[in-house]
C-alpha cells in the first residue's frame, strides 16, 4: 500500500488506508471474512474483515525512542518523550511522542488544563504543530478530551493533509500515549469527527490494533 497526502509528500503508513483497502480488496474478491498482509513503508500489517463487517488491523508495535519518532524534544524517561512541555502559540502543551510508522504528536492538556475539543482551534494551530522545529519530519497532532480512561474525543491536524475526519494512526498513537501518561487504559473507544474507533494495546506482544468500519462512499475513474 502506498498512501498520498494531499500536499504530495508520500507518508508511511495510514490507518483509515488500511481499513479501507481491505475492504475494497475483500468486496472486489468476495473474500468476506479474511485476512490479508499488507506491505507498508512502516512494515507489515495485518488487517482482517470481522463477521460483522467491521475491519480489524494488526498495526504493529509503536515506537516510542524520540529520535526515532523523530522528534528533538528532550526524553523523559527511557529514551521516551512523554507529557513534556512544548511551547506553541503563546501557550504550554503537554505532548507525547509515538510514531505508528508515522509521526505522531499527543497532546492531553494546555496551560495544566485538560483540552477541551471545542476550545482548540485547530486552522489556526495545527500549522504551528506540524512544522515546529522540534519535529524535524513534520507531524501529525492529535488533541484528546478524556471523557474516562476507556473513552476519548479527539481532533486532529494531520501531517501535509491539514484538518481531517479521521486518523487511524492517530487514534492508535492516543491510546499508547494515553497510557505512558498513567491517563487511559489498554482498550479505548476514540471518537474521531468521522465516528469512532476502537484501540487495543496488547500486553502480551505490545502490538496495537484497530478495529473500525469502512464503507463504500463512490466509486468512478480517474483520467490522468
Ligand atoms: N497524514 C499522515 C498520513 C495519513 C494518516 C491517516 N489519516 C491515518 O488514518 O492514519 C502522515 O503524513 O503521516
Amino acid at each position: 500500500m502506498r498512501v498520498i497526502n494531499s500536499d504530495g509528500s508520500e507518508p508511511e503508513m495510514c490507518g483509515n488506508g488500511i481499513r479501507c483497502l481491505a475492504k475494497f480488496y475483500a468486496m472486489l474478491t468476495g473474500n468476506g471474512g479474511s485476512r490479508y498482509k499488507v506491505h507498508t513503508l512502516a512494515g507489515l500489517m495485518e488487517p482482517e474483515i470481522l463477521p460483522d463487517g467491521q475491519v480489524r488491523v494488526d498495526m504493529g508495535v509503536p515506537v516510542l525512542d524520540g529520535p526515532s519518532v523523530p522528534v528533538t524534544l528532550s526524553p523523559t524517561s527511557d529514551g521516551m518523550v512523554v507529557a513534556q512541555e512544548l511551547e506553541v502559540a503563546g501557550s504550554e502543551w503537554t505532548v507525547t511522542a509515538v510514531s505508528m510508522g508515522n509521526p505522531h504528536a499527543v497532546v492531553f492538556s494546555r496551560d495544566g488544563k485538560p483540552i477541551k475539543i471545542d476550545d482548540i482551534d485547530l486552522p489556526s494551530l495545527g500549522p504551528s504543530f506540524e512544522n515546529h522545529q522540534e519535529f524535524p519530519a513534520r507531524i501529525n497532532t492529535e488533541f484528546v478530551e478524556v471523557y474516562n480512561p476507556n473513552h476519548v474525543r479527539m481532533c486532529v491536524w494531520e501531517r501535509g493533509a491539514g484538518m481531517t475526519m479521521a486518523c487511524g494512526t492517530g487514534a492508535c498513537a492516543i491510546v499508547v500515549a494515553g497510557v505512558l501518561e498513567g491517563k487511559l487504559e489498554r482498550r479505548c473507544r476514540v471518537d474521531l469527527p468521522g465516528g469512532p474507533l476502537d484501540i487495543e494495546w496488547s500486553t502480551e506482544d505490545s502490538h496495537v490494533f484497530m478495529t473500525g468500519p469502512a464503507e463504500l462512499s463512490f466509486a468512478g475513474t480517474v483520467n490522468p
